[in-house]
């Protein structure tokens, strides 16, 4: 199968064919059998072909249901073909000191020949390439090129432990020894689908929640590179979805099920060894909580002991359990610890009210006139402590939308972590949740702010009814109040924000997202960071699945 992309006539600027497809990578696919498709679908009426298809490696063939269809929202369907690359034809201006590289990871593979997958986060990775240069745009996608997926090609069959899905046993020998390789991690994903960062020394690593899934990617091609080897001692088998990431800086937590607890690690740029900065002994039980991600302050890691707690019977499991793998535990209470960078010392820890996040948005330090650390604000996507989201997040339910209201209430959740010795912590809105709909996740901030008082924070909010989050929301902190973008039917993903360069405003620069339309189709989107007006579009050849977490490779 061959795709295209295309652009309306009058307003391209640009060459018949794009040069980016010049490498042996990519087959021409000739414009005229191209063209006549297009005829067939009735589109080229107003349509120049300018861009070439790349060479397509066949995917295992998916049921029409699930395929990527003309029509309706594509965001919960598999990715129409392993890879794509060309130049979009921009509508508005791009801004012309806009030059990098936007990456965006995601499941963006939900099947293996008839078999569908359960859960969002099962997806096999799908990273996606805005290419921005001197105000014009070249979109690239191609699927990560994990163990988990070559595997799952090869032999049309699941062959790793996923978020939700287990690999079926032909007998009880094999189930036995699929524990043994639990245990040792042999059995677990390396799918790399949840995120992507670009480290302090120029490499690109693409996450999730297993070690193993580090993977080094190319962000010009996109090719995998290999797996990032971490060449410590430290072991473990799980880390926190979400490193803090800074030129300088590398932090991140393991999870101890063992010995409830959390290793706090750092790495420095140009090494691969993380080395142990202390340890967060959990207050609750039976296990640690799931910390998908956690904030900084200028001076102290802030850990989350969140009542959703890894659960070890439920890893065992073949079938899953309401909340796969993780178990909601009211009982043993909600805590934050926050410990000193410099010198692993916990120097905080408070009980605090029950909590659900996913994603910490930014934390930082609240001081007295004598510049007195007296608090921690830490805010985060908080969902009202209700565990359901996991279950929305199904893909059964993501599709079968019936214009009923069913995404679950969430805020911009604030932990204030008080200094004096108190045992008690709160969590308060930072701001009224009618201003965002209340629906809140996937949320970015200008990175200059990472640590710092900040006052805006981007995200996506709810325009309802609605089943997932569908606007863009610019949340203004220091008034309260949000301004939303939304395109009826549509489900934009995590709005992204590039600070202009010589910025001296917090919101001076751009937010970028990839929105799929309810026609099937997708465009990148490209919002002004201070009106929060759109500056410009960029139709995608076609719509592409929902992605999670993107990060920016400034131009060398
Ligand atoms: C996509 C996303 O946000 C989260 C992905 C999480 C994954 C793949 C978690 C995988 C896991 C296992 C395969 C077994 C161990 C527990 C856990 C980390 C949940
Ligand atoms: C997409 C999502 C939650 C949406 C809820 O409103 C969570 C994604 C988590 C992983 O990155
Ligand atoms: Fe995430």
């Amino acid at each position: 199968m061959a795709s295209l992309a295309f652009s309306a006539t009058g307003t391209n600027v640009f060459p018949s064919y794009m040069t980016v497809s010049d490498s042996p990578r990519h087959a021409r696919v000739g414009c005229t059998s191209a063209k006549a498709d297009l005829k067939k679908k009735g589109k080229t009426r107003d349509l120049t072909i300018t861009n070439v298809a790349t060479e397509l490696r066949p995917l295992v063939s998916p049921p029409a249901k699930e395929v990527a269809g003309e029509g309706k929202l594509v965001a919960w369907t598999s990715i129409q073909q392993e890879r794509w690359e060309g130049e979009l034809v921009v509508e508005g201006e791009i801004p012309q000191w806009l030059n990098g590289t936007y990456l965006r990871n995601g499941p963006g593979l939900w099947h293996l020949g008839d078999y569908n997958f359960r859960h969002l986060f099962d997806g096999y990775a799908t990273l996606v390439r805005l290419h921005f240069e001197n105000g014009r745009l070249v979109m690239g996608h191609r699927q990560i090129e994990s163990e988990a997926y070559k595997a799952a090609k090869k032999s049309n069959k699941l062959c790793y432990r996923e978020f939700s899905e287990v690999p079926k046993h032909d007998n009880f020998l094999s189930y036995i020894g699929d524990l043994a390789n639990l245990f040792s991690g042999a059995s677990l994903t390396d799918n790399a689908n949840t995120g992507v960062v670009k480290l302090g020394d120029g490499r690109v690593v693409c996450l999730t929640e297993t070690i193993k899934g580090s993977i080094v990617v190319d962000p010009d091609t996109l090719d995998t590179l290999g797996k990032f080897d971490y060449s410590d001692s430290l072991g473990g088998l799980i880390h926190s979805a979400h490193p803090i990431v800074t030129d300088k800086e590398f932090f991140t937590l393991l999870p101890d099920l063992v010995n409830p607890g959390y290793l706090v690690v750092k790495m420095e740029p140009g090494t691969n060894e993380r080395k142990v900065i202390g340890r967060v002994s959990c207050r609750g039980g039976p296990s640690p909580g799931w910390v998908h991600s956690f904030p900084i302050t200028e001076h102290y890691i802030i850990v989350p002991e969140m009542p959703l707690r890894y659960c070890a019977q439920n890893l065992l499991k073949a079938e899953p359990t309401p909340l796969y793998k993780f178990e909601w535990h009211p009982d043993s209470k909600g805590f934050i610890h926050v410990m000193c960078k410099a010198s692993g010392n916990i120097v905080a820890s408070v009980e605090v009210p029950l909590f659900v996040t996913f994603h910490f948005i930014n934390a930082y330090e609240e001081k007295d006139e004598d510049g007195r650390v007296t608090a921690i604000i830490a805010d985060c996507c908080e969902h009202n402590s209700d565990t359901t989201i996991l279950d929305k997040l199904r893909l059964e339910n993501l599709r079968s939308y019936s214009g009923d209201d069913v995404l679950p209430d969430a805020r911009v959740g604030r932990f204030i972590i008080p200094f004096n010795g108190s045992p008690n912590g709160k969590l308060v809105a930072a701001l009224n949740p009618d201003e965002h709909g209340r629906g809140m996740d996937m949320c970015s901030i200008n990175p200059a702010f990472l640590g710092k008082k900040y006052r805006y924070a981007y995200a996506c909010g709810a325009e309802r009814p609605c089943n997932f989050p569908n606007t863009l929301t610019k949340l203004d902190l220091f008034e309260g109040k949000a301004k939303n973008w939304y395109d009826e039917g549509a489900v934009p993903s995590e709005p992204f924000f590039v600070a202009r360069p010589g910025a001296t405003e917090e919101d001076d620069g751009v937010v970028i997202s990839m929105i799929s339309d309810k026609n099937g189709e997708g465009y990148a989107l490209i919002l002004d960071g201070s009106s929060f007006e759109e500056i410009a579009r960029a139709k995608f050849p076609y719509g592409l699945p929902y992605g999670l977490h993107g990060c920016w490779v400034p131009k060398k």
